[in-house]
């Protein structure tokens, strides 16, 4: 499959014919995917003095540039599109693994790292949210065997999430009605509750944005 051509066609706000490929972004992506996140870990907790802030900027900054010379659009990049690693080596989710995807539900490891503080030591309520809305949304994808989008997504927060910790999340369809799936979903620290969702994902039609 073509992962770059302009004359792919675009089916609505996803593609049914994504490139899968764990090679792309070479050996060293998984590695260079995991020294930005240590590097968001890091820029949350430091406090630099001046002198370091303005090294971090010469040398982020030059990076920066280099990376501009290799960008490339959102269906072939990595990011997203490697399903080898955490969260399909999408940056900006919640590290997770797979540990089954089938029409009744998805289960994964979840883990919330330094840089998805919220406060007072534990994880931002929307990162949780995050994790919900790409499981849930897995959930209905692999449920119907097309792409959805989320109507609403709420989430009942009922005990703290903490961080640097493997979290187990299950996302189901409970219910589907045309077009409409209800998903469910929970997030357990062990056997403790942290949170759990009532979802609404609705079934793209073909093209559909
Ligand atoms: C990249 C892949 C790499 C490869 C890896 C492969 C594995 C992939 C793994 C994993 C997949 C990734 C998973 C990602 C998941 C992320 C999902 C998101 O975050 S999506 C972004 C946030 N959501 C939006 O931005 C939607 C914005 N809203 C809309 O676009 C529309 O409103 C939409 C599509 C939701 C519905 O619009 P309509 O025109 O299609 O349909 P209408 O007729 O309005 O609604 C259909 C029915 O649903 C009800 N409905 C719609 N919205 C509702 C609501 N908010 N509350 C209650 N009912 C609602 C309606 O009342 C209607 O019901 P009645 O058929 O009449 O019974």
């Amino acid at each position: 499959m073509s992962d770059s051509s302009p004359t792919v066609p675009h089916e609505g706000g996803f593609r049914p014919d994504l490139d899968i490929s764990t090679e792309r972004g070479g050996p060293h992506y998984a590695e260079f995917s995991e020294q930005v996140r240590t590097l968001m870990d890091k820029a949350r907790f430091a406090c630099p003095t001046d002198e370091l802030a303005v090294e971090a900027i010469a040398v982020l900054s030059e990076l920066n540039a280099k990376l501009d010379a290799h960008l490339v659009d959102e269906w072939t990049t990595p990011a997203g599109t490697r399903v080898d690693l955490p969260a399909r080596g999408n940056l900006t989710l919640p590290p997770y693994e797979i540990e089954e995807a089938t029409p009744e539900g998805v289960l994964a490891t979840v883990w919330f790292r330094p840089y998805h503080l919220g406060g007072n030591g534990v994880t931002h309520g929307g990162q949780v949210a995050v994790a919900f809305d790409d499981l849930g949304g897995m959930a209905s994808l692999v449920a119907v065997n097309g792409v959805c989008r989320t109507a609403y997504l709420k989430v009942n927060y009922r005990s703290l999430t903490p961080l640097n910790t493997r979290l187990t999340i299950r996302t189901w369809v409970e219910r589907r009605e045309g077009r409409k799936l209800f998903v469910a979903g929970t997030l357990h620290d062990g056997d403790r509750l942290c949170a759990d969702i009532e979802s609404l994902f609705i079934e793209l039609r073909p093209g559909q944005a």
